[in-house]
């Protein structure tokens, strides 16, 4: 679903914040990304959302060579990724429906349409019932559901978190990590980079730690045990 061959990410005032990283996430598995603050997480995610482009090496998402999607697909092509963010980027003047129907309606989805998916998305998250109040009467735990049920509503194949649960207790962040387990569960690729070295330890999910830009362990040795990295290499 995302493989990285060998990319490398130099920003244009020198800084290398990537080197020769290489590794492979499938459908449906569910990986933890740490490291140090700078270590490169945030490049290793907007490589993949497409906001910045690898200097070197081989990006493939959703069976799409990334190095193909000129600016004016990168719409479309983001739609098959959800993003979380750690502090939700939720519009208090709107309500939770209005925040959850956004990338809907961005994407021209018809009222009808979107009602229907913006509610299954609330019932996923356990929100139905809050749909007509403002973010801002909601707990901290559940402004990172509107979060998530805004991320999922699109159906994408990819789940992106930021620090999904940086600004919560160890109960809200087990919550938090439940859905992406259920999200998993389907068939959705969930990527989620942390600090957080309790959140980690208490699941026994792949991890993937970064140091200096560099891949320093990968918690399954998937790269060297996946027979599609040997098909994918072979051609580069
Ligand atoms: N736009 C940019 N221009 C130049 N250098 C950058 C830019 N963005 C990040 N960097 C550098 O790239 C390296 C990796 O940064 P990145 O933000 O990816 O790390 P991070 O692991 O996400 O850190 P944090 O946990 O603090 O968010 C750092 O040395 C950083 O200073």
């Amino acid at each position: 679903m995302i493989h990285f061959h060998k990319i490398s990410k130099r920003y244009e005032n020198g800084n290398d914040a990537l080197l020769n990283i290489s590794f492979e996430l499938d459908q449906g598995e569910i990986t933890f990304l740490t490291g140090h603050s700078g270590a490169g997480k945030s490049t290793l995610l907007k490589l993949i959302m497409l906001i910045e482009r690898p200097s070197g090496g081989r990006l493939i998402v959703c069976d799409q060579d990334t190095a193909k999607v000129g600016r004016s697909a990168i719409p479309f092509y983001r739609r098959q990724i959800g993003m979380v963010f750690q502090n939700h980027q939720l519009l208090f003047d709107r309500t939770v429906y209005d925040n959850v129907a956004l990338p809907l309606i961005i994407a021209g989805y018809r009222p009808r349409e979107t009602g229907r998916r913006v509610r299954a998305a609330l019932d996923k998250v356990g929100l139905l019932d809050k749909e007509n109040l403002s973010p801002i009467a909601l707990s901290g735990g559940e402004q990172q559901r509107v979060g998530i049920a805004r991320a999922v509503v699109n159906k994408p194949r990819i789940l992106i978190a930021d620090e999904p649960t940086g600004n919560l207790d160890p109960e809200l962040s087990a919550e938090i990590m439940d859905l992406f387990d259920q999200f998993s569960q389907v068939g959705v690729t969930v990527l989620i980079a942390t600090h957080d070295l309790g959140l980690i330890s208490r699941y026994d999910h792949r991890l993937l730690s970064l140091d200096s830009g560099q891949l320093i362990s990968d918690g399954t040795d998937s790269i060297a045990a996946d027979p599609h990295h040997q098909i994918y290499t072979g051609g580069y």
